[in-house]
């Protein structure tokens, strides 16, 4: 048999993993004022001081990992040169699905020393590691930077807000220092935390803004330079790609998907440059994949509900009302080897969901005293598209 990979050659990519989503870039570009502040709040580190506590804002995509791990690095290097400054050790955490104790035990495991047996899973509770972490914080010395990631999704996040920047004043810890930094993508954070713990945090909140379409430029051109061979995309790719991102709330992660996938489409049809059609492929690609997933995330029904009005919209019978919706949603969902939902009130409650969520555009009808208010609905989408989604959905099923 002819080996089927024989032909396959690099001919675009230089060093795709410059693409993907861990890459750490060597340069931050287009975020001084947001460095420039950190800089200025982490400083006290460098003269051996207890470091103030700092909270980043910003919605997703807009550089606030990058920026913390860039400085992080920096201020690691910088530490080693100075006398005056301590020991500096780093603790990254991500708060995505943890809980209080899964995050103060994994502190306590990185301080623990290396021939120590873990802090056990079960038995003992939060206070117990708290008391563990202060003991190996003392033990080991130095200052300590604990980085928090997604704080936002940490129940009971106001707990350690209150305990670790106070834990030196409050006499838990003597020699060692602790700082907190925080990251979320959610402003209201702040509101649900107690007082007492925001006045402690308010010490420095950096604020990270959308990326415009310039500076999404410089930052895809820095990358595409690494990413892609000499010559193998076209300059108004990188513009295109840029603008795309910029209208879509200035997320540089978006961006740099776009320039991803736009080079894929383009190795796909073994060409030798990325240009704008290819961009705007990406583009149809990476937004129908964010369709299929939010698609994914709804309930069975809703699925069904959403692929009969797609059905109704593409036969230009929409907009429906709930009466003809249920007609073609019990068609479905009986195809698909379901028990329809019985009543009209469980599919409006549906609708109305698909409509909060953008899946649906809602109308409100009103027929005077006889006909009564009802609401008709139609897709707020490309039915083909949802189709096609529901399609693939139900093949991987066997529905
Ligand atoms: N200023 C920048 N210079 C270079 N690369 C950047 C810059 N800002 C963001 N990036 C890149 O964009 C991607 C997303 O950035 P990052 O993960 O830091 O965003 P974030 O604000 O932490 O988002 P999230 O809240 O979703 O975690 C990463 O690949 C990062 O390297």
């Amino acid at each position: 048999m002819s080996d089927p990979f024989a032909d396959l050659h690099e001919t675009l990519f230089a060093d795709k993993d410059v693409l993907s989503e861990d890459y750490q870039p060597e340069s931050i570009l287009e975020r001084d004022d947001e460095i420039e502040e950190y800089r200025h709040a982490l400083s006290d580190v460098l003269f051996g001081r207890s470091p103030e506590n700092i909270m980043l804002y910003g919605k997703a995509g807009l550089g606030k990992t990058a920026v913390t791990k860039y400085m992080m690095d920096a201020l690691v290097d910088n530490a080693a040169t100075r006398e005056e400054a301590d020991e500096l050790h780093v603790h990254e955490r991500n708060c995505n699905g943890k809980t209080l104790f899964t995050i103060v035990r994994g502190l306590v495991n990185d301080l623990l020393p290396p021939e120590a047996s873990p802090f056990p899973k079960r038995g003992l509770g939060t206070a117990d590691a708290f008391e563990e972490l202060y003991a190996q914080l003392d033990r080991r010395g130095g200052t300590h930077l604990i980085v928090l990631d997604e704080i936002d999704h940490l129940e009971d996040a106001d707990t350690l807000l209150y305990e670790l920047p106070r834990a030196r004043s409050n006499g838990h810890i003597e020699t060692a220092h602790v700082g907190l930094i925080g990251i979320s993508n959610n402003y209201t954070f702040r509101e649900q935390l107690s007082p007492k713990v925001k006045d402690t945090l308010m010490e420095t909140e950096i604020s990270f803004s959308p990326y415009n379409a310039v500076e999404l430029q410089t930052i895809l051109e820095n990358r595409a330079e690494k990413a892609f061979v000499d010559g193998g995309y076209d300059k108004s790719a990188i513009n295109k790609a840029a603008a795309f991102a910029a209208r879509d709330v200035g997320n540089a992660r978006q961006a740099i998907d776009l320039l991803r996938v736009g080079g894929e489409v383009a190795e796909k049809r073994r060409a030798e440059c990325v240009t704008d059609a290819d961009i705007e492929e990406a583009r149809t690609k990476v937004k129908r994949g964010r369709l299929e997933n939010r698609i994914r995330d709804q309930t069975e029904h809703a699925q069904y509900i959403l692929q009969a009005v797609a059905i109704l919209e593409s036969d230009d019978k929409t907009p429906a009302r709930s009466k003809q919706i249920q007609g073609m949603y019990e068609a479905v969902a009986t195809r698909c080897g379901a028990d329809p939902l019985t009543t009209l009130k469980s599919i409006q409650d549906h609708l109305s969901e698909l409509h909060m969520l953008g899946f649906l555009q809602r109308f409100e009808r009103n027929e005077g005293r006889g006909g009564g208010q009802y609401h008709e609905h139609a897709l707020d989408l490309d039915p083909e598209v949802v189709i096609e989604i529901r399609k693939q959905i139900e093949s991987e099923r066997g529905e």
